[in-house]
């Protein structure tokens, strides 16, 4: 910036440095918080609603590497960087944002590795086999009573017919609600399941569960 000649226009530019000065020193206090700027030049508030809250780069703990965490982050692997996906991307890249397709007879099960690659993005998910002996995803909730697991199957009823592809869901000990998928023309699991699975864990249950008791008398 130039500065002009005269007093009123310098202490006027000088006012708008000072402003600039102040702006570099919020976001340097900003930075030391943990905040990070991905975009350079991108509004930090247009930023944080695309990218989610919980942007950052941090090195992994030593469970974090016990645990193959790098099947579960962007990044390199075979460094100590890691860059975990905020959850706002997955919102728009994940399994959750994709739709099934409806399967065709010949259609393939996917393979043990990619199963067990899209299950860990499922939650509460696990891989077993159904009465059948077919490859299956299984989850199990206890909700509250008896109508609340009809009040359940009435909401993955609705997610089902949006996606043309439909679970078994059990009911059993008046409040147990199970919900198994296959996809039948691949006598296996597709990515119709998976997907299924993530729409599903999007619903919320909350007022389904138990009411739990107050731990404490206030
Ligand atoms: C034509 C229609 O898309 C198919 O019959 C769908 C219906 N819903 C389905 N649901 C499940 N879980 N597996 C399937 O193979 C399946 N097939």
């Amino acid at each position: 910036m130039q500065l002009a000649a005269g007093p009123a226009r310098l202490s006027q530019q000088l006012g708008v440095l000072k402003k600039v000065g102040a702006a570099a020193q919020r976001r340097g206090i900003a930075a030391r918080r943990g905040t990070l700027q991905v975009c350079a030049g991108v509004d930090p508030h247009v930023e944080r609603s695309l990218m989610g809250e919980n942007f950052g780069a941090r090195d992994p703990t030593a469970g974090e590497i016990g645990s193959n965490f790098g099947d579960k982050v962007l990044g390199n692997y075979d460094t100590e960087h890691v860059i975990k996906p905020p959850e706002a991307m997955a919102e728009i890249m994940g399994l959750k944002a994709k739709k099934c397709v409806p399967c065709e007879g010949g259609a393939q099960p996917l393979p043990e590795t990619e199963v067990n690659r899209l299950a860990k993005q499922c939650p509460g998910w696990r891989v077993v086999k159904n009465r059948e002996g077919v490859d299956c995803i299984s989850h199990e909730w206890k909700v509250r009573n008896f109508n609340a697991g009809l009040d359940l199957f009435q909401r993955i009823a609705v997610v089902a017919e949006e996606q043309g592809h439909h679970p078994d869901l059990h009911l059993t000990d008046y409040r147990t609600v199970t919900a198994e998928m296959t996809t039948h023309a691949a006598k296996g699991l597709t990515e119709n399941d998976f997907i299924m699975a993530a729409k599903i864990n999007d619903i919320d249950v909350a007022d389904l569960l138990p009411k739990r008791k107050p731990k404490f008398w206030a």
